[in-house]
């Protein structure tokens, strides 16, 4: 694989001239965009914030007590992850008139409505119809992402009944208001399991303006290394920022989140000096797995933030030179993004005042 190849990736998703890069918007620059979690008293919404992203084990989540008023939360763990999260408490009245709903949905990307799948879903199913009829009126481009959460404890049957009920519920309520343009995504999550790592990623993605180009570049790296699946994930929560355009299969993200553990673990371990602190993860970390199945998993740092995580057949894995290789063009290519986005980010500072910059994210 050559470089130029990368090159005209960056070019044809409108990284290659000046003009194009207005395509960031501003607000997404300036302001993180910001999460909302919402949803009923007790649904999960703390538990899924401390689990994906303050490590906190699913067992612990069972000591939180009850949110009394909105706690936010500033996610800064890589260069393409960053945003707050608001947690709304579930006794919290999001319709109260003294609001001021404009600054609060100001800049917020995502509303993440979560359904306590295992309880009656009537309360929530209404709260969530308000919440998305008030919301639209101010903010039409905010995503509804609605979680139907603490699928665990039910079975893979009662799983797809859930969801399916719940689609249609909201669906034909949408129509009855004639919100006809308004289409919210269903995931079925669970904190015991990586589903609700798997949903935060599809949330997190459609934020980053960047994920065409990301993307694409991950599409350009595996068909000419001959791999099968890789992800861009963030070292720290395990979310991932893209994956390539071939379809997600659960088992292969599970253990390609368990590979960045265990490079991580092995590195705090061995890899750091007796006074270091730290994850032990720099440029050096690079991880080959031969696996009984005949597959092979294959890690390396793409910066302090972001690991390539990929799966490939055995086979394939005998000109590792060459995927090698290709993997130092698209580690340069990324960070053509990345330094492209911070120039544009340094041209914006100069162009705006200050007080511009609060704009509403669209
Ligand atoms: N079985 C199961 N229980 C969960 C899951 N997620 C959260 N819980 C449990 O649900 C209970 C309530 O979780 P919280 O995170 O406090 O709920 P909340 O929505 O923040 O509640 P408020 O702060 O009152 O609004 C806790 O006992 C969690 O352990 C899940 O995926 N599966």
């Amino acid at each position: 694989m050559e470089n130029e190849d990368y090159d005209s990736i960056l070019g044809d998703m409108g990284y290659g001239d000046d003009n194009s890069q207005q395509d960031i918007s501003s607000s997404q620059i300036e302001n993180k965009p910001k999460i909302f979690l919402m949803g009923l008293k007790r649904s999960g919404k703390s538990s899924i914030q401390k689990v994906v992203f303050h490590k906190m084990l699913p067992n612990e989540t069972l000591f939180l007590e009850s949110t009394s008023k909105v706690v936010k939360n500033d996610i800064s763990n890589s260069s393409f992850v960053q945003f707050q999260i608001w947690d709304f408490p579930g006794q919290i009245d999001f319709f109260d008139p003294t609001f001021d709903y404009d600054f609060i949905l100001n800049n917020c990307g995502a509303i993440v409505f979560v359904i306590d799948a295992q309880d009656e879903i009537t309360e929530a199913l209404q709260k969530l119809h308000q919440t998305i009829v008030k919301v639209y009126q101010i903010n039409p481009a905010i995503h509804f992402e609605v979680f139907i959460h603490k699928s665990d404890g039910l079975s893979d049957d009662h799983k797809i009944e859930r969801q399916r009920d719940i689609q249609q519920k909201v669906n034909e309520d949408l129509t009855d208001a004639s919100l006809l343009s308004v289409h919210p995504s269903f995931y079925v999550t669970s904190i015991y399991d990586h589903s609700i790592f798997e949903a935060f990623s599809k949330v997190i993605q459609k934020l980053i303006p960047q994920l065409p180009t990301l993307e694409n570049l991950l599409d350009a790296f595996i068909s000419r290394s001959r791999i099968e699946k890789a992800f861009l994930v963030d070292v720290v929560s395990k979310i991932y920022v893209a994956t390539d355009n071939s379809p997600v299969d659960m088992q292969t993200y599970e253990l390609c989140s368990d590979m960045i553990d265990v490079v991580i673990d092995v590195s705090c371990i061995y890899g750091l000096k007796e006074d270091e602190e730290g994850l032990g993860y720099d440029q050096e970390s690079h991880s080959v797995i031969k696996l009984n199945n005949g597959m092979v998993l294959y890690l390396r740092e793409v910066n302090k933030y972001l690991a390539l995580v990929c799966l490939l057949r055995e086979s394939n894995f005998d000109k590792h030179g060459l995927i090698d290789y290709n993997f130092t063009c698209f580690k340069k290519a990324i960070e053509e993004v990345f330094s492209r986005r911070t120039a544009s980010k340094k041209r914006q500072q100069k162009k705006l005042p200050t007080s511009t910059t609060t704009t509403t994210s669209n």
